[in-house]
Parts: structure tokens; C-alpha cells; sequence
């Protein structure tokens, strides 16, 4: 069996009185996406410095490319890591192509990977102007070609989409789709969850230092057992006087939105299929943002089923 790429085994972390982690494992494969979700103060910088190695756990283990990540050994294994930090900022005298320049030398590349990287992050156009002149996108970018530099084994990017607009986001999943198709393993925290799904294998919720849930999607979704919802077009109340459709209706009267339940899926279609007036039809299966309201609902009323 290969081993991980990054392994965590029932790690801790206290900063004094505020336990950040408790107890969390995981596995990271080299080639797999991770995303990591949970609302402000549920621990995902926490645990990106305890992968990076710049912090220790307070119990547990953790190991990056068969290592401690805050052992001496791990130094040279440093080079292979990329990490864009939450609110990234940069030395403002400096040009972006300097800036750029000095990171890839301190990892042992020259300033040709600088200009190139600085191309594919679309800011080559302003890398003699200071950074100080920079927009908050073109910081991001600045950061994140700073993470991409020499095609990291393993990147770890906080919040990476943070004030990036649509292009330049859509061109960022290109960068990390080529990433893992390349070999490279990736951790990404977000807050923006639409756009997210289609480049994860697997996602990780986090809620007060604790896993609440963590899987592929289709696990979640199996495990939530979120409805599937389906919209057909052209039947124009059909489904209201159907038994075999209307017991799916919210019973909302503009609705023709059927939330069924994924065993229930086929025979729905079938039947919806038997409609010759029925001229098309979605199915959307939970999405993220569907997966993470359930997961964290749940765990308020768990811990509200507790107190009483
Ligand atoms: N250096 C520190 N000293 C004390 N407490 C800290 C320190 N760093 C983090 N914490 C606390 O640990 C908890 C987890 O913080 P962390 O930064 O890991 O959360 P996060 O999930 O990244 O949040 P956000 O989405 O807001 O960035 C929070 O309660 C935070 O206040």
C-alpha cells in the first residue's frame, strides 16, 4: 500500500485555554485534492502550520512525506511544499517580479520560473510596478504564483480565492487540476463554496476543532441522505395529481421541484418519463453548500439534544 503523502493521527492542538483541534485524523494521497470547510475558528489554519510544520501538535502525530513536519530531518523536504497564507502580504518597495524573484531563489530556481509564473497568474503586464501599486486580486495572484513555484508535491492554499475575479478564478482551478494531474498533492480552505466541488476528491468539515464529517462527496451525501431534486419541465401540474409524484412536492403552490430521495430516484424518473408532455428535466444531487448547512445544523442540534 502507498503511504500517505500527509498523515494526521488523532491530533490535538491547544493554544493555552482554546483547544483549536481535537482529535483529528486524515490521510492525504499524492494526486488528491482535500477541501477544507468550516465556519471562522473551526481550526483549518490551524491545521494547514501543523502540516507545514511551524507549529507542533499538543498530542498525536503528524507526518508529511514520512516525516514530522517540525523535525529538523523535514527542512529539506520544505522545498516541495507550496503555501499561500490567509490574507497573504508582501514586501510593498519591492517590484512583484523582485518579490517573485527572491521566493523562487530561496527555493533554488532563477527568475525566468519568476516571469513565467508571473504570466500565468496574468500579472506579467505589472511586474516592474511596486507591489504597493497592486489590487487586492493582483496580490492574490502574486501570492499564489509564490505558492506555485517549482510545481510543489504538496500545496497548502488558504482562502486561495479571496478577492479574485471570475477569470482569474476560473483560471486558478485550471492551475490546480493541472497540479493533480501532474502528481501534486492539495489542501484548499474556502469560505466560497459554489465552484469548489468539481475540483475536490475529497472534503473535510471541521466545526470547533472537531471532524464533522469528511469523505468524497457522493459519501456525504450518501451518509447525509440529502434528497435528490428534480425538475421536469412542460407538465404543467401533472405532478400535483399524480400519487406516485405529489407525495414528492414541498407543497408550496409555484413548485414543481420534487425532492426525492435517492433510492426513489429511478422510479421517479420512469414515471416522470411515462409523460409525453414532459420536455425536459434536472437532477441535481445535493451540492456542497446543501452538504455543509446539514452537517453543521446537525451538530447544533446534537449538541442542543445534549444540554437538555
Ligand atoms: N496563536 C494563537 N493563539 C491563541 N489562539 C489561537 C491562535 N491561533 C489560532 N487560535 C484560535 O484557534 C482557533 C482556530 O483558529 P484557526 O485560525 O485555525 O481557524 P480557521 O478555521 O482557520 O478560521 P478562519 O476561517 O477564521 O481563518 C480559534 O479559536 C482561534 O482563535
Amino acid at each position: 500500500m502507498n503511504t500517505p503523502l500527509v498523515s494526521l493521527q488523532n491530533v490535538g492542538k491547544n493554544y493555552q485555554q482554546v483547544a483549536a483541534l481535537k482529535s483529528v485524523s486524515m490521510n492525504l494521497n499524492q494526486g488528491e485534492v482535500l477541501g477544507l470547510f468550516g465556519h471562522n475558528g473551526a481550526g483549518k489554519t490551524t491545521m494547514m502550520k501543523l502540516i507545514l510544520g511551524v507549529i507542533s501538535p499538543s498530542s498525536g502525530s503528524v507526518e508529511v512525506m514520512g516525516m514530522a513536519p517540525d523535525s529538523k530531518e523535514a527542512w529539506h523536504s520544505r522545498a516541495k511544499i507550496g503555501y499561500l497564507p490567509e490574507n497573504v502580504s508582501f514586501y510593498e518597495q519591492l517590484t512583484g517580479l523582485e518579490v517573485l524573484t527572491y521566493f523562487a531563489k530561496l527555493k533554488g530556481y532563477n527568475k525566468k520560473t519568476a516571469i513565467a509564473l508571473l504570466e500565468q497568474v496574468g500579472i506579467s503586464h505589472a511586474m516592474k510596478r511596486q507591489v504597493k501599486t497592486y489590487s487586492k486580486g493582483m496580490r492574490q495572484r502574486l501570492g499564489l504564483a509564490q505558492a506555485f513555484i517549482g510545481e510543489p508535491k504538496l500545496l497548502l492554499l488558504d482562502e486561495p480565492t479571496v478577492g479574485l475575479d471570475p477569470i482569474a478564478t476560473s483560471d486558478f482551478y485550471s492551475t490546480v487540476d493541472q497540479l493533480k494531474t501532474n502528481g501534486s498533492s492539495v489542501i484548499l480552505c474556502s469560505h466560497v463554496l459554489p465552484g469548489v466541488e468539481q475540483h475536490i476528491d475529497r472534503a473535510m468539515i471541521l466545526s470547533s476543532g472537531k471532524v464533522l464529517a469528511a469523505g468524497t462527496l457522493s459519501e456525504l451525501r450518501q451518509h447525509a441522505d440529502l434528497p435528490v431534486r428534480i425538475k421536469p419541465k412542460g407538465l404543467n401540474g401533472a405532478v400535483s395529481s399524480d400519487p406516485k409524484l405529489k407525495q414528492f412536492l414541498t407543497g408550496k403552490l409555484d413548485s414543481q421541484t420534487l425532492f426525492v430521495p435517492e433510492q426513489d430516484k429511478l422510479a421517479t424518473l420512469k414515471q416522470l418519463l411515462s409523460y409525453d408532455a414532459m420536455n425536459d428535466v434536472h437532477v441535481e444531487p445535493a451540492n456542497l453548500e446543501q452538504l455543509y448547512q446539514h452537517y453543521l445544523t446537525k451538530e447544533v442540534t446534537t449538541l442542543e439534544g445534549d444540554k437538555s
